[in-house]
């Protein structure tokens, strides 16, 4: 189905741009942007494949105007083989050939130097945005633009440009000779191409709106394979794949009828015009044409002959152009979404270094903070005022969607807050550095990432420089020692892609030793035991007890049984904070904390025995 590389697709305008991408929105497809824009880095390069394109093609016309002399000579006089002309024509072949290769390795130059520039750039500017804008975007999609969308810009710098300098040159000098050779055989070729043309333009009218219905179409095929393969767990166990394989297959019944429909309205004129524009009619038509003005003694047959040579060339030569009309539609979509990314807002991160050590100012501050993920929704956190003294544990809790994974992911300018300020030993995030923000705090979140690497260089990710010894003693800390030596190449095992071959627990005990090492005042931990089965609880719990120890510690509590001894338990209810205080006020308070506790405390003693009696299922969601 996929037109790219130099083929020429038979009837093309029945087959529509690849958009196999449920990306691209409809901001992306409004702004459609051409692709020469962004291919001003390697620009030169470019215009130099193209000089020697057009100079290959040049090559080839020359053979054909060169091929008439010789026939021209043959005939005045034919026992004199005209060597020069014929060494003409050899050394024009070999130059059109030599000057197409060269054309065509400029371009792949340009397009590998393009392609890194790209990659280069794209990352670069990932590591400027905010993380928001990563997690919003999903890892998924950004990293498919920096490899498909990159790699199809690559396939059109590749293949496209050098056609693009053939494509104009060799018809426009195609009709200058002929004009030249005879202006009525000239009209009869251009009266075929015209109504060729004229056919297929007529063949491409509604194929805008038949462009829109495919790609919706393909992006419902897209998101059904997705949904089907992803929820293959759940399709198995429940409906044995019937519910969820029925919207797979109306996805592709909708597919199939937006192609028919495609081909019925578009396939025959295409083809036709296609068969219009190949060389044969035009061919048979100057014939025909030369034929008659020969019989009338009006033409010369090596002008003739000429002309016959030059249509020959002259159809084949339109072709480039059609293809690269649907080449650049192709890459249109690729480029707008590179374009995209590269004008997401970059953090307005401060020059500041770290904080001055102002012991009177709390480790930690919000102070009237007010944010929401869009400007269309409601705000997650309205006006959160709290303080965190320094060496205090403070516990975030509250019922689901109530806002405390918001507080956790402010900390590191996931986002930038709406309204108020939060401060780092009295000074605003804000006007820090990125590095001294980072210098500053630790995070441990519910999921926590690691690369396809050994075990030890996972845990170095933290402070690269350190020893063995100490990699080892985080570890230990960590309480992952134990399970690392158990592996069979202890801490040089290599973890798998995102840490595949590691339990829940035991990544996160991984990336607690991390955070050790890295041995940083302030640590956020967004639902860390999360992921902890009843065998690692206790270890992970020992190994958060140690990576705690003396630090400024933000939780964002699950278990409830962790932060019974937390400093300062704060509740979270929609966005704002109902209660405050440490456990045993805020049970005695009898408010939204002790309907939390109790309902933990039920889910801890409900067993499958409780299951019979109604009472003991817990009624409200604990976070
Ligand atoms: N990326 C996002 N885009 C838009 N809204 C979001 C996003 N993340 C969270 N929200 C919304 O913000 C509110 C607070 O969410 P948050 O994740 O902070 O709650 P939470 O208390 O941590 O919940 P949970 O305990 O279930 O993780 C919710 O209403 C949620 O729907």
């Amino acid at each position: 189905m996929a037109t790219t590389g130099q083929s020429v697709p038979q009837g093309h305008a029945a087959i529509p741009p690849q958009n196999d991408d449920p990306r691209t929105d409809a901001a992306t497809r409004r702004r459609r942007a051409s692709p020469w824009r962004i291919l001003k880095p390697v620009q030169g390069q470019i215009r130099f494949a193209m000089a020697i394109s057009a100079g290959s093609a040049l090559f080839g016309l020359a053979v054909m105007v060169l091929l008439m002399g010789v026939v021209q000579r043959l005939l005045e006089a034919p026992d004199q083989v005209p060597w020069p002309w014929f060494a003409g024509v050899a050394l024009c072949t070999v130059g059109a050939y030599v000057a197409r290769l060269g054309a065509f390795n400029q371009a792949h130059y340009a397009a590998f130097r393009l392609e890194r520039i790209l990659r280069e750039g794209l990352a670069g500017r990932l590591a400027r945005v905010s993380l928001g804008y990563v997690e919003t975007q999903g890892a998924g999609a950004l990293a498919k633009v920096i490899h498909d969308d990159v790699k199809a810009l690559h396939v059109f710098v590749a293949d496209s440009t050098p056609l693009y300098a053939r494509a104009y040159v060799t018809p426009v000098v195609t009709l200058v000779l002929l004009v030249a050779l005879d202006l009525r055989l000239a009209l009869v070729a251009l009266a075929v191409l015209a109504l060729g043309y004229g056919i297929l333009t007529r063949a491409q009218r509604r194929r805008r709106d038949m462009v829109r219905a495919y790609n919706a179409a393909r992006e419902k095929v897209s998101a059904a394979v997705v949904e089907y393969v992803q929820a293959m767990p759940v399709v198995r166990n429940f409906d044995s794949g019937k519910m969820s394989f029925g919207r797979y297959q109306a996805a592709l019944d909708g597919y199939l009828a937006v192609m028919l429909d495609w081909y019925r309205a578009a396939g025959f004129p295409a083809r036709f015009s296609w068969l219009v524009l190949s060389p044969m009619p035009t061919l048979t038509l100057v014939l025909g044409a030369g034929l008659w003005l020969t019989a009338l003694g009006d033409l010369a047959p090596a002008r003739w002959l000429g002309v016959l040579l030059l249509c020959t060339g002259m159809a084949e030569s339109m072709m480039p152009m059609m293809m690269l009309r649907h080449m650049i539609e192709k890459v249109a979509l690729s480029v707008a979404r590179i374009e995209e990314v590269m004008a997401a807002p970059e953090l307005d991160a401060g020059q500041g270094g770290a904080p001055a050590a102002d012991p009177a100012a709390p480790a930690l501050s919000f102070e009237g903070v007010t944010f929401s993920y869009g400007p269309d929704l409601a705000p997650a956190l309205h006006e959160i005022s709290f303080e965190v003294a320094r060496g205090s544990v403070t516990a975030l809790v509250g019922p689901s969607g109530a806002g405390k994974t918001t507080v956790a992911r402010l900390i590191p300018r996931f986002w930038d807050v709406d309204a108020g300020r939060i401060a780092l030993g009295g000074t605003d995030i804000r006007a820090m550095s990125t590095d001294a923000l980072l210098q500053q705090v630790a995070f441990v979140f519910q999921e926590s990432f690691l690369f396809a690497d050994t075990i030890a260089a996972n845990i170095r990710i933290g402070r690269p420089g350190a020893s063995e010894a100490e990699v080892i003693a985080a570890a230990r800390a960590a309480q992952a020692h134990g399970f690392i030596e158990a592996l069979p190449q202890g801490y040089d095992t290599p973890v798998g892609e995102r840490g595949v071959f590691l339990s829940g627990g035991q990544r996160q005990r991984i990336a607690i030793a991390r955070a050790l090492l890295q041995n940083r005042p302030i640590l956020v931990l967004d639902e860390a035991t999360a992921f902890a089965d009843p065998e690692n609880e206790a270890e992970l719990i020992a190994a958060l007890s140690a990576l705690m120890r003396g630090r400024t510690v933000i939780m964002v509590a699950h278990r409830l049984a962790t932060i019974r001894d937390a400093d300062q338990i704060l509740v979270f209810d929609r966005g704002r904070i109902a209660e405050r205080g440490r456990h045993a006020e805020l049970v005695a308070q009898g408010g939204l904390y002790a309907r939390l506790w109790n309902n933990y405390e039920t889910a801890q003693n409900w067993s499958l025995g409780g299951a019979r009696s109604p009472a003991a299922v817990p009624n409200e969601e604990v976070a």
